[in-house]
């Protein structure tokens, strides 16, 4: 997988951040929550209708799917791939300063030209001994790229712009059993996070040509981010006080 040069915290990055519940408006500025709008109160409004000899309900576009790849270098066109991630609960570290449990970042990625869904299936909401982690940061403005990179050379455009991820404007979000979600193209983000007790399987949706610098950009964090997870249990079943969870830059 392609690596774009290793990028680390500025000095002028907030020391913590706090992990949030994920909800659609928080998300908004990195792409979208699948939820059922009738069991989650924060959702945005969508269409529906009745189906199925009205045994149910539709609920319409619920997410955004659009293929980018037009504005590759390659020209190589792309299809609507269906893959399967099963991932394993991710190693805690305890953190020197808290003293809680903590997920390191150490990596981040994106897909430049396709968003990519993650549908979580067999994680139910009373499975409150397993969650996960959507960990996400914007893109730079292209001068602070230019500032940042070290090979000197700009990817080409991108739905999110060509830069490089502002960690100081990091966000970890929680996420439960009932909840989706669409990486909108080209937004940096963590590989999947599954913290606690169990396996999750994920059904990934997504556009890929086979480019690889095309289909996944992936770059090192140096040093790491480290982001203060606590009480797996307590994250889980949402129980966590929103200031509990943070990360530190
Ligand atoms: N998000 C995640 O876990 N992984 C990817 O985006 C991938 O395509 O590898």
């Amino acid at each position: 997988m392609p690596t774009t040069p290793s990028t680390s915290p500025s000095t002028a990055a907030p020391t913590q951040i706090l992990l949030e519940p994920l909800t659609p408006h928080a998300f908004a500025p990195f792409g979208e929550v699948i939820q059922n709008p009738r069991t989650h109160h924060n959702s945005p409004t969508l269409a529906n209708t009745q189906a199925n000899q009205g045994s149910a309900e539709k609920w319409l576009d619920i997410t955004s799917m659009q293929d980018w790849y037009g504005r590759g270098d390659s020209g190589q066109p792309a299809s609507l791939k269906f893959n399967m991630f099963v991932c394993y609960p991710r190693s805690l570290e305890i953190s020197p300063r808290s003293q809680r449990s903590a997920f390191c970042v150490r990596v981040l990625e994106r897909h430049p030209f396709t968003p990519q869904t993650f549908i979580p299936i067999g994680l139910g909401t009373e499975d409150t001994g397993t969650c996960y982690l959507v960990i996400v940061a914007p893109t730079l403005p292209l001068g602070s790229e230019a500032r940042h990179r070290e090979d000197g050379k700009v990817p080409g455009p991108q739905p999110q712009g060509p830069g490089l991820p502002d960690l100081t404007r990091l966000r970890a979000f929680f996420a439960r059993g009932d909840q989706a979600l669409t990486y909108g193209a080209g937004t940096w983000h963590a590989p999947m996070v599954v913290v606690g007790v169990k396996a999750v399987e994920f059904v990934v949706v997504q556009y890929m040509n086979g480019v690889a610098a095309e289909d996944c950009q992936e770059m090192e964090v140096r040093g790491g981010v480290e982001v203060e997870v606590g009480d797996v249990k307590e994250v889980a079943s949402g129980n966590m006080g929103r200031a509990e969870g943070k990360a530190r830059l």
